[in-house]
């Protein structure tokens, strides 16, 4: 949309890294597992369809959580999470394609290559059932290219937007999963408002996802009123400031919110 105009310093320097790494040699080939399929499977079991984000540390967070990456995800299945995404990014988010790889092998569930993707070099990296593509950082021909080149190897394309334009932008290349994120790339604040005002303009059989700033039960209901269909969930069930904190009960916590009236 606007390449690289009004980012967060640490956004424009995560950039700058992302330019500089390619992905490997091999063109993969993905037997995905599908997400509206595990979304359905989890409302028929009564669960908040949750993505719990591994997520070792990011610049606005409060700490860094060194647990191995392989525990955690388990931690959050086993708490009930429909989906795991997992940061690869090495510079500011402590990330990387290994994790990424041994969580796959570890889970069942669908895994989300959470990432700076810029160019189709980058893809070759790392095998995931979904990969994300933030509409902010792509001319609308480079999202294009990156959804076919991303589909022809099998992924599922997650696209990002902030805003209804971003949102137009995502839906005329043909995006069918939909993530809108609550925090905004140019001060990294976040506002549940921002899903609120986007999702009554996609169209229903999008998979519609809240990304950002959900931390309570009545934040998950909230954003399931606003239309959504899962919810991306990091910081909360991470808890980076608490190295002890239990990220199975962080994450059953925000999964039954829909089931307990906890607040
Ligand atoms: O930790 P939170 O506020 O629950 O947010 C999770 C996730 O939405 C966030 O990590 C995120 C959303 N879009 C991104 C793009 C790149 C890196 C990270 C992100």
């Amino acid at each position: 949309m606007n390449p690289d105009t009004d980012l967060a310093p640490a956004v424009e320097s995560i950039l700058e890294a992302a330019r500089e790494r390619t992905g490997g040699d091999e063109v993969v080939d993905v037997d995905a597992r599908s997400l509206p399929d595990a979304i359905a499977q989890a409302e028929a079991d009564d669960r908040v369809p949750v993505i719990a984000e591994v997520k070792p540390t990011s610049p606005t967070s409060d700490g860094t959580r060194d647990d191995d990456p392989v525990e955690l995800a388990e931690a959050m299945v086993a708490g009930g999470a429909t989906a795991i995404s997992v940061l690869t990014e090495p510079s500011h988010f402590g990330g990387s394609p290994e994790a990424l790889t041994r969580i796959r092998e570890a889970v069942d569930v669908p895994v989300l290559r959470k990432d700076f993707v810029l160019r189709e070099k980058q893809l070759d990296t790392v095998e995931a059932d979904l990969l994300l593509l933030i509409v902010r950082f792509l001319e609308t021909d480079a999202l294009e290219e990156l959804i076919g080149a991303a589909r022809e190897r099998g992924f599922q394309p997650l696209v990002e937007v902030h805003d209804r334009s971003e949102l137009e932008a995502a839906l005329e290349v043909g995006a069918d999963i939909i993530g809108v994120n609550n925090r905004d790339l140019a001060r990294l604040e976040v506002d549940l408002e921002t899903f609120e005002s986007v999702a009554p303009h996609a169209p229903d059989e999008v998979t519609l996802i809240a990304e950002s700033g959900v931390s309570s039960p009545a934040d998950v209901r909230r954003m399931r009123e606003a239309g959504a269909d899962a919810l991306l969930v990091g910081s909360a069930i991470m808890d980076h400031g608490a190295a002890d904190s239990d990220v199975t009960e962080n994450t059953r916590r925000l999964v039954s919110a829909e089931t307990e009236d906890e607040t």
